[in-house]
């Protein structure tokens, strides 16, 4: 998987699942092309719940909290706004064809930095429907497991794949970061991790406060606030 591809295991539990799904149960879904900009309208073809429905408020607080939590996707993210998720359903062949999102969402606006998606579907239980996407080398396919997110780079063209069995249900939204460039997000990430491992077996070594040190100087020399 590409580096600035970020797969976060189980970013919802077992019980936070439970409660989405019965809250999935009562919401009214329309057609996706109603909230898609223009050029996306022509390959979106998928289902959401509408912005008003309550259910999908209660949704959207159950995964802000999940958010919240998640020390991976606050290091890989740095982030500065969400958009509020839209939750959306794919069946009888839907898909999504290759696309980017919009560069500006919303109102107050955010500058679309990151995308993710947070799979609501067992991948055993619908066929299709991966999330590929096309990165600088290569085209990357992902269906991982109910619960886990992926979060990548809005430059990457990506689609969905027809679902040709089942139903495919995800959280989607988009991320204004506090790093814009995704490259120097990625070195910010990559020394918060060795920082990580360097804590760990020497929590007080000046090998381990310089490396903070480093960290928070290029962190502060690259932050958009
Ligand atoms: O459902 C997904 O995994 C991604 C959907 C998407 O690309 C979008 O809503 O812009
Ligand atoms: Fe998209």
């Amino acid at each position: 998987m590409s580096a600035q591809i970020i797969h976060i295991p189980q970013l919802l539990t077992a019980n936070e699942l439970i409660q989405i799904d019965d809250l999935i149960a009562t919401a009214h879904f329309v057609d996706g092309k109603t909230t898609a900009s223009s050029a996306a309208k022509e390959v979106k073809n998928n289902l959401q719940i509408t912005p008003n429905d309550t259910a999908l408020q209660q949704i959207q607080s159950i995964i802000n909290t999940a958010l919240q939590q998640s020390p991976l996707f606050n290091i890989a993210a740095l982030p500065k706004q969400i958009y509020p998720f839209v939750v959306s359903k794919y069946q009888n062949n839907q898909s999504y064809g290759w696309h980017v999102d919009s560069p500006i969402m919303g109102s107050p606006a955010i500058r679309t930095d990151l995308a993710m998606t947070i799979f609501l579907s067992d991948p055993n239980s619908y066929q299709g429907g991966s999330l590929m996407i096309q990165n600088d080398q290569n085209v990357v396919t992902l269906k991982p497991a109910k619960g886990d997110a992926v979060l990548y780079p809005c430059q990457f063209l990506h689609c969905v794949e027809p679902i040709t069995a089942g139903e495919r249900l995800a959280a989607v939204s988009w991320i204004q970061s506090n790093v814009k460039d995704s490259a120097q997000r990625q070195i910010l990430f990559q020394l918060n991790q060795v920082h990580g491992a360097l804590h760990e077996q020497a929590p007080h070594a000046p090998a381990t406060n310089l490396l903070l040190q480093t960290h928070s100087n290029l962190f502060r020399m690259w932050a958009d606030v």
